[in-house]
């Protein structure tokens, strides 16, 4: 697939998450990979849903640096660091959902633990409702340097799969292209939606 059919790919899940409402105000950042050197991400403090081709910028890989001088994403680093760990990833979609948000503050845990639903299989290699899915839940930090340093040594030491929560903050997830990773975050976010209600039901 080109470029350009990508790129449009791209800007038309950003449209669906911004009539979703996951990505309100000016939150979230979605990326494309051109190729092994650079990628395409959006343009920083942005409507999201309202994006348009012209407000992704190219930066590279290796770097985070935007050659055309243009702002990238706050969260660059972030989505490098995906790109550089999984050479088979082709977009990233980062969303602040209130699922993902609250559910990242009430799990105590390093990761978030999904079981026991069917929907598990929207996220590609997984078969069964009986195997577990653990997302990671980093605490969330305004020096993404340091979150992207703290996720690479996980990733290092843990399996790293699909995505991972920053606490009260959302979700970054990717994808071998933009298609699967727009699977994995509708998956996520229904399974987070279930997740949320279950443990509020079993509060009470
Ligand atoms: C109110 S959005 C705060 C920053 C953030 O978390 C985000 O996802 C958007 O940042 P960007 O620089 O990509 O616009
Ligand atoms: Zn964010």
């Amino acid at each position: 697939m080109s470029d350009t059919q990508q790129l449009d790919q791209l800007v038309a899940a950003c449209h669906w998450i911004g009539a979703k409402g996951w990505a309100p105000a000016t939150g979230g950042n979605m990326s494309v990979r051109q190729d092994e050197h650079f990628c395409l991400l959006s343009e920083s403090g942005k409507d999201k849903g309202g994006l348009t081709r012209d407000d992704f910028i190219q930066v590279e890989i290796a770097s985070n640096l935007a050659p055309s001088g243009r702002k990238p994403s706050a969260e660059t680093a972030l989505h490098t660091l995906i790109y550089r760990l999984f050479p088979e990833a082709g977009a990233v979609l980062h969303t602040h959902t209130v699922n993902a948000t609250v559910l990242s503050r009430v799990e105590e845990g390093a990761a978030l633990l999904l079981y026991g639903y069917e929907m598990q299989k929207s996220l590609t290699g997984q078969h069964t409702h009986e195997d577990t899915v653990a997302i990671p839940v980093f605490d969330n930090s305004q020096d993404i340097a340091a979150l992207a340093s703290e996720i690479e040594d996980y990733a290092a030491r843990f399996p790293l799969r699909y995505g991972f929560l920053l606490r009260g903050h959302g979700l970054t997830c990717w994808g071998e292209n933009v298609n699967e990773a727009r699977r994995h975050l509708e998956g996520l976010e229904f399974l987070f939606e279930c997740e949320r209600q279950r443990r509020l039901l079993e509060s009470k």
